[in-house]
């Protein structure tokens, strides 16, 4: 069909004609001619978010994500034979998670089948996205049921993902670039996409519920205990407490409700939908056989029914998921702003299973940075460190992926276990990821969507499971924009970005001194002479804390009776020509300020600098004028 015909048709079904349109299309036809105002005759580009807004929005997805992933890696290993790619996106319409062959990005990417695409549909006319998220059904958008000319082309089937309360929280969609003419061609696509959300949703109440019965139900007895069509969530009182989309249909059915209205259903008594009583619910577990599990419902049908104790409460009744507090989390650095910024993100994201991408100059304490990450999230496995710059370029991957026995001249004899196998269970810190030779960081995409790796030579893939943080001292969105680093694998790895500022910039400059003072004391802190402070607090830094830290180790050598002395520090910082006090660190001036008690020409004097740039100094940091 052309341009012009597709035009001319949504014209005639906007002025009421019937074309033969699904009505699932024609309704959304209406709604962009008459509610989004949009133009058929003009064609619109994919709309991808900017990198911060896609950023929020995995933010917002993330436990959804980390419950779905399974899943979702198991319907795109159903279809990506037949070339389809999977989004996931939230209920605005973002695409959060993406998994498609990356030999096809750069036509995936222009038709918007691409993590932070958005499809919604006043943004993006008719498609199987925006009119999922607007019916709330699950629904095939074929080729010129799309709205925009420009999306023609691609035949999309999604269905929509509810939360444990009935409001949908996102879309599944499977797509294809292109597709055969039939439309009834993705029948099966939608029953696939279907019975995926089905499961999540599942496991999304089995993980929210879990201190309330879980009752799961099925037509048939021979299915309930292993692909059961709906379920509910019940509290010790007997009141519903949550439900899968399927179990919200199932109760509204059973009085003739609306399951659009789920308030209607949460919180009701759940002897209201069932011929049965709490306690009789509860002792329908696999004690019985599944065929002796019937139970009435107050429509008059029958269904079976399989209930799942709840687990025993933590003691005190804690709550499952508590943003966990860790000592770990205090060695990042002195009570300032910018730091207790840092450790807040910090207590947030570390439990969850979010990629975070470290930035930070050279020095700045990426490392140290990760291994707190690590420590405080709790995970059973270890801390497996690799450093994507020191390992020669040819040994790369068998270091990080592992190799079968024989696999190349040189390889071990009985095979080698990988890197990110080591890092099972745990943390993979990437450190300098920018190094990555770019071959390199295709296999690690690959192993980081499918939760598989290959080892070199091998054709067995194994399953792992980690959590990655990497870092880079590099600006990766530049080397993305240079085509040096691959975007997918940028979008994978910077879900979280935190940023660690240069040491010469930290208001807990003398934080961090204090302990790398108590680090090199060997039992007892070392200290500074007035003159060896001075001179530690008007130098520059380049190399951040590591230099600092090696400064101060290489002084304890030196030092006598713990005492450090200028002499004790190495040459280029006894040496160097104090960088002007224009640059010392807010702490410094504030300090100086203070034990000048106000005397601003004295403050400047000592701090090298002219009164007048003092002044400047002082009413950017919020000090008063002294009277
Ligand atoms: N908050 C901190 N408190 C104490 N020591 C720290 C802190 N942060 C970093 N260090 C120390 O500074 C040194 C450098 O830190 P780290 O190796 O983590 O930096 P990095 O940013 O990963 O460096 P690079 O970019 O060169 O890999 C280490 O010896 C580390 O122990």
């Amino acid at each position: 069909m052309g341009f012009s015909d597709h035009i001319r048709e949504i014209e005639r079904v906007g002025q009421g004609s019937n074309t033969g349109r699904d009505a699932v299309v024609v309704e959304s036809w209406r709604r962009c001619l008459e509610t989004y105002q949009l133009d058929p005759s003009k064609a619109r580009e994919a709309v991808i978010v900017s990198e911060t807004r896609l950023r929020e929005h995995r933010q917002q997805a993330e436990d959804l994500v980390h419950i779905a992933r399974s899943g979702l890696e198991r319907l795109y290993r159903q279809v990506a034979e037949q070339n389809y790619v999977l989004l996931l996106s939230d209920r605005e319409g973002v695409t959060v998670e993406f998994l498609g062959d990356p030999s096809f990005n750069n036509n995936l990417r222009k038709a918007g089948l691409y993590l932070g695409s958005e499809w919604s549909e006043p943004r993006a006319g008719t498609c199987a996205v925006g009119a999922c998220i607007t019916t709330g059904e699950a629904l095939t958008i074929h080729q010129t049921d799309h709205f925009d000319i420009t999306h023609t082309p691609l035949s999309c089937t999604a269905a929509p993902i509810y939360d444990t309360h009935g409001a949908l929280t996102a879309v599944l969609d499977i797509s294809l670039l292109s597709s055969p003419i039939l439309k009834a061609s993705q029948n099966m696509a939608r029953h696939l996409v279907s019975s995926t959300v089905r499961r999540i949703e599942l496991a999304n109440l089995m993980a929210n519920s879990r201190h309330d019965l879980v009752l799961r139900f099925a037509g048939a007895p021979e299915f309930l205990d292993v692909d059961p069509e709906a379920a509910i969530a019940v509290d010790g009182v007997g009141r519903i407490t949550g439900m899968t989309h399927g179990g919200a249909r199932l109760l509204a059915t059973s009085r003739g409700l609306d399951w659009r209205r789920p308030e209607l259903l949460i919180g009701q008594p759940v002897a209201d939908f069932f011929e049965a009583g709490l306690d009789e619910l509860a002792s329908l577990t696999r004690a019985s056989l599944p065929q002796d599990r019937r139970i009435a419902v107050r429509d008059g049908s029958f269904l079976y029914a399989h209930a799942i104790e709840p687990q025993q409460r933590l003691a005190g009744g804690a709550p499952a998921r508590v943003v966990r507090t860790s000592p770990a989390i205090d060695r990042l650095g002195g009570s300032v702003p910018a730091i207790d910024g840092l450790r807040r993100k910090i207590a947030k994201l570390a439990p969850g299973r979010l990629p975070i991408l470290l930035q930070g100059e050279t020095g700045t304490g990426k490392e140290h940075l990760a291994r707190i990450v690590h420590e405080v999230s709790g995970l059973p496995g270890r801390f497996v460190a690799v450093n994507c710059a020191a390992i020669p370029e040819q040994l790369i991957e068998s270091e990080l992926f592992g190799h079968v026995p024989g696999a190349f001249t040189g390889a071990l004899a009985r095979g080698r276990k990988g890197l990110v196998e080591e890092a099972e269970g745990g943390t993979l810190f990437l450190d300098e990821i920018g190094d990555m030779p770019f071959a390199t960081q295709s296999r690690l995409l690959r192993v980081l969507a499918e939760g598989e790796v290959l080892p070199v030579g091998g054709s067995a893939p194994r399953k792992v499971d980690f959590r990655v943080v990497s870092a880079s001292h590099r600006a990766l969105a530049d080397m993305v924009a240079a085509g040096t680093f691959r975007a997918d694998l940028y979008y994978r790895l910077n879900a979280a970005v935190l940023t660690l500022p240069p040491l010469a910039e930290r208001d807990d400059f003398s934080w961090l001194l204090d302990r790398l003072l108590e680090k090199h004391g060997g039992g007892r802190p070392l200290r500074l002479s007035a003159a060896a402070r001075a001179l530690i607090l008007n130098h520059r830094w380049p190399g951040n804390i590591r230099e600092l830290d090696n400064a101060i180790a290489f002084a304890a050598a030196l030092c006598e009776d713990g005492w450090i002395e200028v002499s004790d520090l190495p040459d280029h910082i006894s040496l160097s020509p104090s960088k002007p006090g224009e640059d010392a660190p807010d702490a410094e001036v504030r300090g100086v300020l203070a034990a000048c008690k106000g005397n601003v020409s004295e403050a400047a004097r000592r701090l090298g600098i002219d009164r007048t740039t003092l002044h400047r100094r002082m009413r950017r940091l919020g000090i008063d004028r002294p009277h």
